[in-house]
């Protein structure tokens, strides 16, 4: 038990929105260690900043490992993560040591669907190569065969992954007059029903969709699930979007089948690695839209996620209810 008066210990391994450091400031029972940059936290400073650690707030961007749990010590009780990805902790390891652990479901759901219809249309009518077009001269006149692409309306949309993100991208979708909406996953959904959502098998969805969009966690399962033999069942017209995370996809898969032809384009909010090396191949594709993993960017859910994260781990510090804690 802590002793009364002694602040208990919180490493912050980033700046983030001042809408979590003012609530754990206010709160007044934790000390704040924070890596006071933009920068991801260097390895060896994150391993001495958790020394002796009762709380850790981290980003997706940093390995939760069993080093790091080590380094912390027995004092840890809650991680807190700024995201609602939780594939960059090693949650069997954390539950081992009886940790509790914070995240963000729910709140950055709106912006990242938001996103990923964004990067839907920016890749499918070919936006990035218009703005650059403009900017490089290439523009001479109004062409009826230049930079065409595909539209919605008629089509149909594959989500893997109908979770709350995939809902709410399949939710935004419908209304560009999408015929079929497909889904795949570990169960049927029954809110797809309101979007006449049908529940396939992936294979189905993958040969059927005009867009396919993988908005599913990353698990054992779904790693390396969009490869050769997937991105060949897909139809030569068809587009796909990844917003979930990149490991999902097999990359050397994705650019050959980008550069054959056998698959029209593809619009990615997430890599492997983080960030995409500036020289990789992927990047020398005119049919494939990189972002820099900008799903949740909105200023007002950048504040609502650091208020969460911190009250999570208030939560945690404190042994009392966290407002989203993750049960695994
Ligand atoms: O990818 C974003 C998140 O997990 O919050």
């Amino acid at each position: 038990m802590q002793s009364v008066g002694k602040l208990m210990k919180v490493f912050v391994t980033r700046r983030i929105p001042q809408e979590g450091m003012k609530i754990l400031s206010a709160a007044g029972v934790c000390e704040v260690c924070l890596w006071d940059s933009d920068e991801p936290v260097p390895r060896s400073e994150l391993l001495k900043g958790v020394q002796g650690a009762h709380g850790l707030l981290c980003l997706l961007s940093d390995k939760i490992d069993v080093e790091v749990l080590d380094a912390a010590g027995p004092n840890l009780k809650v991680i807190s993560t700024l995201s609602v990805g939780f594939d960059h902790m090693a949650l069997d390891e954390i539950k081992k040591r009886g940790i509790r652990v914070g995240y963000t479901p729910d709140v950055l759901t709106d912006a990242t669907a938001e996103l990923t219809v964004a990067l839907l249309l920016a890749t499918a009518r070919r936006l990035p190569e218009g703005v650059e077009e403009v900017k490089n001269g290439g523009w001479s006149s109004w062409k009826p065969l230049w930079l065409c692409g595909y539209g919605l309306s008629g089509s149909t949309v594959g989500v893997i992954g109908l979770g709350r993100i995939g809902m709410a991208i399949a939710r935004r979708l419908m209304p560009f007059g999408v015929k079929r909406l497909l889904y795949a996953g570990r169960r049927v959904k029954p809110e797809a029903a309101e979007l006449n959502g049908e529940f396939v098998p992936l294979d189905t969805l993958v040969s059927e969709s005009d867009f396919i969009v993988v908005s599913c966690s990353l698990t054992p399962e779904t790693q390396g699930m969009c490869d050769k033999a997937f991105f060949s069942n897909m139809k030569n017209t068809a587009v796909f979007v990844n917003s979930s995370r990149g490991a999902v996809v097999n990359q050397e898969d994705l650019y050959e089948a980008l550069k054959s032809g056998q698959i029209a384009a593809a619009g990615l909010d997430v890599t492997t690695p983080e960030p995409l090396p500036t020289n990789h191949p992927l990047l020398t594709l005119k049919n494939c839209v990189v972002l820099p993993h900008i799903g949740s960017a909105t200023y007002s859910t950048r504040g609502i996620m650091s208020a969460l994260t911190a009250r999570n781990l208030l939560g945690g510090l404190q042994g009392t209810d966290m407002p989203s804690e993750l049960t695994f």
